[in-house]
């Protein structure tokens, strides 16, 4: 059985006064069998540590090196040292507003498993591309290129974001949802085997809330959400928690 996963992502979203939404977050996150994952803003990670209880920390992105002249970047594992076990990568945020590519964020993903950090690594297709009905050819590039070949269910989460269905209130139906999360599961089993690619936790990420998330989360091949706006407050983000808590009954 995959550990659900209730994943948020603050962006860039938060000062130190945010932190106190983490204590009404870890009650939640203490009364299931779901893992809860904040990824605050890289500033706000070691001293979230202590009100995080049992909610792991994750970083937003890393450099693809381990260290050196890169000013204004974070590595790996400066992330791990200030408390992060997951780190974020490939958000379509990064592949727009600092045109990453998939072998950029394939050489980060390797950046992190150095580092000991899980990656979870983000695919999605644009509404031209989902319009176009190009989306599981756009997802299958994203995996090929963007995953390394040492991936396993302990260091790799795949989270499926329609970058039209960020923060627009927009959400893929149900069944387009499920055949997009099918496909990703039958690639991965393809290229890792069956053992590695079940294992693999597939997350749903693109305005998810406390009124959708129950449905979602009983798709097939849903292990749970990649939350964006959502997950800054405790009051929107503990009801998904609890939703993705009871679908693991
Ligand atoms: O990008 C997202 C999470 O990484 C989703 O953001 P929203 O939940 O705000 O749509």
């Amino acid at each position: 059985m995959r550990t659900k996963l209730a994943a948020g992502n603050w962006k860039m979203n938060g000062t130190r006064a945010a932190l106190e939404e983490l204590s009404a977050m870890a009650t939640a996150a203490d009364k299931g069998t779901a893992e809860v994952l904040i990824c605050p803003p890289a500033t706000l990670i070691a001293s979230a540590v202590e009100q995080a209880g049992p909610i792991a920390l994750g970083g937003q992105d890393c450099h693809d090196q381990p260290k050196g002249a890169h000013t204004g970047d974070l590595s790996a594992k400066m992330l791990a040292d200030a408390g992060a076990t997951y780190v974020i990568l490939g958000h379509s945020e990064r592949r727009t507003d600092h045109e990453e590519t998939d072998a950029l964020i394939r050489n980060k993903c390797r950046a992190a498993w150095s580092a000991g950090l899980k990656a979870v690594v983000c695919v999605g297709e644009t509404l031209d591309e989902f319009e176009a009905s190009n989306t599981l050819d756009i997802i299958g590039g994203q995996l090929a290129s963007s995953i390394p070949d040492e991936a396993t269910g302990h260091n790799l989460v795949v989270a499926y974001e329609p970058v039209w269905a960020i923060g627009t209130g927009k959400v893929p139906t149900v069944q387009q949802i499920g055949e997009v999360h099918d496909f990703i599961r039958s690639r991965l089993e393809r290229r890792f085997g069956a053992g590695v690619g079940r294992s693999v936790r597939l997350l749903y990420g693109g305005s998810v809330k406390a009124a959708n998330a129950e449905e979602i989360f009983l798709t097939s091949n849903v292990d749970g959400a990649l939350v964006g706006g959502a997950s800054l407050k405790a009051e929107d983000f503990v009801p998904i928690i609890d939703a993705l808590n009871k679908s693991a009954q």
